[in-house]
């Protein structure tokens, strides 16, 4: 999707995807800075939270922090947020006609949750039955970083991918499970390192309950991190 056609999608949502839908919320100005003007622009604000917490942005050791942590979240743990670096997953036709269901699974996750911007680490699990056309494996992959690399919630998280790959592959039938460790819950707050999320989507055929079982028992939830 090129840029205009998503500023021209923002727009057309005006607020009303705020807090409803499946849409990361932002706002119709997301893109006008560039992303040096950003990178210049969070290097201040995070000089500015040094400053106050008492840092001396002179120490040899402190005095790269606000241009590191600015091009981090500009370039890597935000770079999903820009559109231009959503991934081209071109579909081939299913020569093979494989009509089972394929799982892609323990794709490992990093994410970041928006409440706390902390980090959200865990694995992802997708499968899809092959409308006609099937998707090379590393795409789906690819576009879990993708969505994963935004401030989120794992709810939402989930069915971003999803619809992303009904989308691509034309069909409903795909399913998403995530399984990830919150680090707003397991390194501050209530501090429970054990405790894990599991959030799941299931489209089309997946509503199915035996359809559904089948990919449950592929991935069988044994996720370690
Ligand atoms: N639904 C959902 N909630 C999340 C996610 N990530 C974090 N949260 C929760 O969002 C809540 C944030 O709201 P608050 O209760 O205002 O945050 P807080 O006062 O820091 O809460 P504590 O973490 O309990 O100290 C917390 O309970 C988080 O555990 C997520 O991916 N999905
Ligand atoms: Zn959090």
């Amino acid at each position: 999707m090129d840029l205009e056609k998503h500023l021209k999608e923002i727009e057309a949502m005006g607020n009303d995807h705020i807090g409803s839908s499946t849409e990361t919320p932002m706002r119709p100005d997301a893109f006008e800075l560039s992303d040096i003007e950003k990178i210049a622009s969070i290097k201040k604000d995070v000089q500015n939270i040094m400053h106050t917490l008492g840092l001396d942005l002179t120490d040899d050791s402190l005095k790269g922090t606000p241009t590191r942590v600015a091009k981090m979240f500009v370039q890597e743990i935000f770079g999903g947020l820009h559109p231009d670096r959503r991934p081209k997953a071109s579909t081939f036709e299913n020569k093979y006609k494989y009509q089972e269901m394929l799982v892609e699974k323990n794709i490992t996750l990093y994410s970041t949750c928006e409440h706390h911007l902390l980090p959200i680490v865990g694995k992802a699990h997708i499968a899809y039955i092959s409308n006609g056309s099937v998707v090379g494996l590393s795409k789906m992959n690819r576009i879990v970083d993708y969505y994963a690399k935004r401030p989120q919630v794992q709810e939402r998280l989930t069915m971003q991918i999803v619809k992303e790959l009904q989308q691509v592959l034309n069909t409903e039938d795909v399913a998403c499970v995530i399984d990830a460790k919150h680090l707003c819950v397991n390194s501050r707050g209530i501090r429970d390192i054990d405790s894990s999320t599991v959030t799941s989507e299931f489209g089309g055929a997946f509503k199915n309950s035996e359809t559904r079982r089948e990919f449950l028992d592929y991935i069988k939830l044994d996720t370690e991190f």
